[in-house]
């Protein structure tokens, strides 16, 4: 895996009016707190702010031989504590929180100060935020953060988007927090606006993809007969190899984990109904908005869906029936190796999805994101870090790819595990245990690689039932058959 340590030099805040902090921190719940945290620790003067001030102070009480920090109980204290430009992280609640904070800064600083959004924004009100403090003369800062709890103290990935000029103010703090991968800091300048946060989501989103394959490899693997602490050793193992992330090292962990009051694998009295906060389906509301295929990140979103509704589970279950018995699945050797193609495969598919969607977005924006960066930046202190990153990273380096499917070492990759990751699809299917993770990422290889797709039909039929033309291959333009008539075909260009 990639180094997790952050870059050493503590930044010098030579700007500062003395006594004055460099960076402030509204916001003091886990994420504020440990970005605080991480910023004293590396020899930022922090100012503090939280609307209830009990969090401030708990926060100066148990952290505050810590660094520096300048904690204020009214926000007129916090703004008057930082030197300028002044720079203000805001770490609350997504969605109205942010705004009501936004709201009640504005009116606090002066041209050319600089505010960051390091919360999970839907990267619309990212661009409506940005463009109305811009005409209050504010710079607005999109930075999405990833890398939970830990990574937040620890050196998260950060992802800004905004004005380079509050880049040139801001990056050389937001890079000294920020976990380095191979010498470089995970965060770099991404672009206008909501580049950032559009970035951030869809970091999310390949989280939600990948977390469900390894559950579908779970299912798969514990169907074949394997106990949770034997897989937890099969997952140990792939994260030796190719497959080795933090999301697989998280995986052993809680395979491994033994529940105290039952005794069991806490894994077996885990209720199964997946939580999700939005980001997952935010993904897939702008692939839908902006006509990007991401069927595998979208099955991901479903497939928590589905489990989260346990009315429809228990009348299903109670009228449905599976497979015929003796459905086997191969032995225990074969069936992990299988598995682990289908892992590789399919996660591979969801950086292609995201990466594709970042790409449409970016031109569609005018934010020019460059995808070898985005690459870069995830490959440590996200919950997405892994090893394939740097393959991801050297191949956009190397050349401008329409789709990460076509990267050289990306196609070797998949041709050497594709039969395996049919197997598997096939072998779930006959034995009734879902794998919508694994079958949308393969019918999405599959699609892309087919000479001819069904499109033509449906095309015959949306002409055949409302008028709606076709394109021909063999001829420009567009056309119309007059299905009800004497079924003439006639030009519709007019
Ligand atoms: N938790 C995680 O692992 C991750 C979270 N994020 C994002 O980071 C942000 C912060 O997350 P987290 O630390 O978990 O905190 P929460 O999302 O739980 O938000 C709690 C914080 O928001 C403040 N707040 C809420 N509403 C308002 C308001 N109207 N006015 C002022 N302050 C308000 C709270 O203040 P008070 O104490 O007064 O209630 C508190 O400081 C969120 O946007 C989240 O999506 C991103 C990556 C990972
Ligand atoms: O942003 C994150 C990491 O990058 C959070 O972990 C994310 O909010 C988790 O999302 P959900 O609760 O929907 O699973």
């Amino acid at each position: 895996m990639t180094d997790q340590s952050q870059s050493t030099p503590p930044a010098e805040d030579q700007d500062l009016d003395a006594g004055n902090a460099v960076i402030g921190v509204v916001g003091m719940a886990v994420m504020g707190r440990n970005l605080a945290r991480n910023l004293a620790r590396r020899g930022h003067v922090v100012a503090l702010y939280n609307r209830t001030d009990e969090r401030t102070d708990e926060v100066v009480a148990e952290y505050g031989d810590e660094g520096t920090f300048l904690p204020s109980h009214e926000l007129e204290d916090f703004v008057a504590s930082l030197a300028r430009p002044r720079r203000v992280v805001v770490m609350v609640q997504a969605g109205p929180g942010t705004d009501a904070v936004i709201d009640e800064l504005v009116p606090l600083l002066d041209e050319g100060d600089i505010v960051v959004d390091g919360g999970n924004a839907r990267y619309q009100d990212t661009r409506r935020r940005e463009e109305s403090l811009r005409e209050a003369g504010l710079h607005f800062v999109g930075a999405g953060i990833s890398g939970g709890e830990v990574g937040a103290l620890e050196g998260p990935a950060i992802m800004p988007g905004g004005s380079p000029e509050a880049y040139d103010a801001l990056g050389p703090i937001l890079e000294s927090i920020a976990a380095v991968a191979d010498g470089e800091p995970c965060c770099a300048y991404l672009g206008p606006d909501g580049a950032g946060h559009f970035v951030k989501m869809v970091h999310n989103g390949i989280e939600y993809a990948d977390m469900q394959f390894i559950g579908e490899a779970y299912h798969l693997l514990r169907a074949g007969g394997l106990e949770p602490t034997e897989m937890a050793e099969v997952f140990r193992g792939w994260n030796e190899g190719d497959l080795d992330s933090y999301l697989i090292e998280v995986t052993a962990e809680v395979l491994d984990q033994v529940d105290d009051r039952t005794g069991e694998p806490l894994v077996d009295v885990i209720l199964d109904a997946a939580g999700q906060k939005g980001t997952g389906s935010w993904t897939v509301q702008a692939a839908l908005e902006l006509g990007v295929p991401v069927n595998a990140i979208a099955e991901a979103v479903f497939a928590r869906s589905v489990s989260s509704h346990p009315e429809l589970r228990a009348a299903a279950a109670q009228a449905l029936s599976g497979p015929a018995e003796g459905t086997d699945l191969p032995e225990r050797e074969t069936l992990v190796a299988q598995v682990r193609d289908a892992l590789w495969s399919a996660k591979v598919v969801a950086y292609a999805q995201g990466l594709h969607l970042i790409r449409v977005a970016s031109e569609t924006y005018d934010w020019d994101v460059d995808i070898e960066t985005v690459a870069r930046i995830w490959r440590a202190g996200c919950i997405i870090r892994a090893r394939l990153l740097e393959r991801i990273r050297s191949e956009y380096a190397d050349q401008d790819l329409v789709t990460l499917l076509e990267a050289p070492s990306v196609r070797e990759g998949l041709e050497a595990s594709q039969d395996g990751w049919r197997a598997v699809v096939g072998t779930a299917a006959r034995a009734g245990v879902p794998v919508p993770g694994f079958s949308a990422a393969l019918a999405y290889y599959d699609s892309l690689r087919a000479e001819r797709l069904p499109a033509a039909l449906v095309q015959g039929q949306r002409d055949y039932f409302g008028a709606h033309t076709y394109r021909r291959v063999d001829d420009e333009g567009a056309f119309h058959t007059d299905w009800s008539g004497d079924r003439s075909e006639a030009s519709a260009d007019r």
